[in-house]
């Protein structure tokens, strides 16, 4: 069945999603902040901004975010996480009713939450999530791709699945959406992580090393705000945690292995017209961990190197140092 779907967002991400659901056959319109962008999708069936050198489906239509009128059936958004409670305010009445579907990944740095919790505390809805091992480059160039949908109804994840799902992207139906968000936000900080390893020279088994326990941490602080183990096992868990710290194409990696070779956060981040969602998640997440006691020593020294300036050398050893302990806790 065709269905009318808003993309709100025309990031890279946003426009790979909603270039694969045009080819998936529904009526798509993509709402986006650059007027470039606009005229780029309309006229050259390319995002010559955030997705340069792809071609998109011809019936991709783009237009601003002041058009937004509500008039769909289902949205899609694709705001990033510090910009997701403003627009959520901004688009109001006409985002209620609506089914909608989270793509973004993040926390909050102001309020400490995740995306789904922004929607529930503004407008009092459940949304769903798409989350999983996803570059939009890929799946733009219709690369083979899994990822996992979440809805708190099992039944509302089995309806975005059909919607989503082509021979190109393939998609696996859950029900818990908080693991899920956990996930696809908190692997940013390990990319992070890893990315500094690498900046620094440091070699396989370090990388390998803080993925294992990166995803412990992940696992933890995952469990203690009503995840299931099992997500973390999954695509959105382990799958994106493996495909952001060894995936060039990740930003959150790359932002990590520029200042594994001395640059400052600040300095990169200047430069960046993309968002790095990990160097925000990684305040939120430290933050979060204190309020609710939960142990993550790797994501303590990513806020350190980033926020207090410390030495990732230094921060390396501080981890390698501390108390030994038994692994499985
Ligand atoms: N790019 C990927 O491969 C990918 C894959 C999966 C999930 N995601 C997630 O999707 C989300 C969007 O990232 P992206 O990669 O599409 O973005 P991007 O880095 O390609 O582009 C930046 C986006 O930020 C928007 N933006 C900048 N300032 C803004 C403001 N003041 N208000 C609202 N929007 C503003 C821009 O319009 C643009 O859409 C992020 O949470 C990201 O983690 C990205
Ligand atoms: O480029 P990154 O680091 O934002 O990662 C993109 C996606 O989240 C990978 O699944």
């Amino acid at each position: 069945m065709q269905e009318v779907i808003a993309v709100i967002g025309g990031g890279s991400w946003g426009t790979a999603l909603a270039n694969l659901l045009t080819d998936n056959g529904h009526k798509v319109t993509l709402y986006v902040r650059e007027y470039e962008v606009v005229e780029s999708i309309n006229k050259n069936s390319e995002n010559s901004v955030f997705l340069k050198g792809i071609k998109l489906n011809d019936s991709l239509n783009c237009k601003q975010f002041d058009d937004f009128d509500g008039n769909c059936d289902k949205i899609v958004w694709v705001v990033p996480t510090q910009f997701t409670r403003d627009t959520i305010v901004k688009f109001g009445e006409k985002l209620i009713k609506k089914n909608i579907i989270v793509a973004t990944k993040g926390i909050e740095i102001e309020y400490k939450k995740f995306v789904n919790e922004i929607f529930e505390e503004i407008l009092g809805i459940d949304v769903s999530v798409i989350s999983g091992p996803s570059f939009a480059k890929e799946v733009a160039k219709r690369m083979p791709t899994a990822v996992s949908i979440a809805s708190k109804d099992i039944n509302k994840a089995i309806e975005w699945q059909k919607i989503f799902s082509n021979k190109y992207f393939r998609c696996y139906a859950v029900d818990d959406v908080i693991g899920v968000e956990v996930c696809g936000s908190l692997k940013n900080v390990i990319a992070i992580a890893t990315g500094i390893s690498d900046g620094l020279g440091f070699g396989h088994n370090a990388r390998a090393g803080i993925i294992t326990r990166g995803l412990r941490e992940i696992t933890r602080l995952g469990l203690k705000v009503g995840g299931k183990l099992e997500t973390f096992m999954g695509l959105s868990g382990v799958g994106d945690l493996v495909l952001t710290c060894t995936g060039d194409l990740s930003r959150n990696r790359t932002v990590g292995i520029k200042i594994g070779i001395g640059e400052k956060a600040e300095d990169i981040l200047k430069d960046m017209k993309m968002v790095a969602e990990g160097v925000f998640t990684t305040k939120a997440v430290y933050e979060l961990s204190k309020d609710i006691d939960v142990e993550m020593p790797i994501t303590e020294e990513v806020y350190k190197i980033i926020y207090e300036g410390k030495e990732p050398i230094k921060s390396f050893y501080d981890i390698m140092e501390r108390p030994l302990k038994v692994e499985n806790i």
